[in-house]
């Protein structure tokens, strides 16, 4: 059996006037995310993962911040796109598992939500995507509040009948 793995991270920063969108679900806060795109940091890291794990590159050589194509894009459709590069190589995802690191809003009551929507998304069970919270301790950007981060892992699969 062959496998794959891959790793990402994000980060963005925090502003008025955003929505707060993490894992495709716009979560209540004060700030949001700001970005070129909906700024969705979790949805960027994990697409980063699938990506390095068939050393594809990373999200901005095929979604440039600086084309006007991808101005406030819906980053769960930017997944789809990412996802469909993985199956079309013959490639499915084991498992994907994830932190994000905000010191606020409480993401817990979230979660299950935010798993549910991206499993939907990458035709996996709930059990196969993992999302974990933590706050920095106060330490640092995401401990200031300045920001939020997420770092994501994959395991990819080979189909069978794919060399
Ligand atoms: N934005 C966050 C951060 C954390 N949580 C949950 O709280 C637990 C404790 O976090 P610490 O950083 O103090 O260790 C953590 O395990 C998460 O369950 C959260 O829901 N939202
Ligand atoms: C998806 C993109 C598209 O502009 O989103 P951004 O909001 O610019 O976010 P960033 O994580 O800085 O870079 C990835 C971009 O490709």
């Amino acid at each position: 059996m062959n496998i794959r793995i891959g790793n990402g991270y994000d980060i963005h920063r925090l502003g008025p006037d955003r929505p707060l969108i993490l894992g495709g679900v716009t979560i209540p806060h004060t700030l949001g995310l700001l970005g070129h795109s909906d700024a969705d940091v979790l949805t960027h890291a994990i697409m980063d993962a699938l990506l390095g794990a068939l050393s594809l590159g990373d999200i901005g050589l095929y979604f440039p911040p600086t084309d006007p194509k991808w101005k406030g894009a819906d980053s769960l459709e930017l997944l789809d796109q990412v996802y469909q590069l993985v199956q079309d190589r013959g490639w499915a995802i084991g498992n994907v598992d994830s932190v994000v690191v905000a010191e606020r809003p409480k993401l817990k009551p979230h979660i299950e939500t935010m798993r549910q929507r991206l499993a939907d998304r990458l035709t996996l069970a709930p059990d196969q995507v993992g999302i974990k919270a933590t706050t920095n301790e106060k330490l640092g950007p995401t401990g200031r509040e300045e920001g939020i981060a997420a770092y994501a892992v994959v395991l990819l699969v080979q189909k069978k009948n794919q060399q």
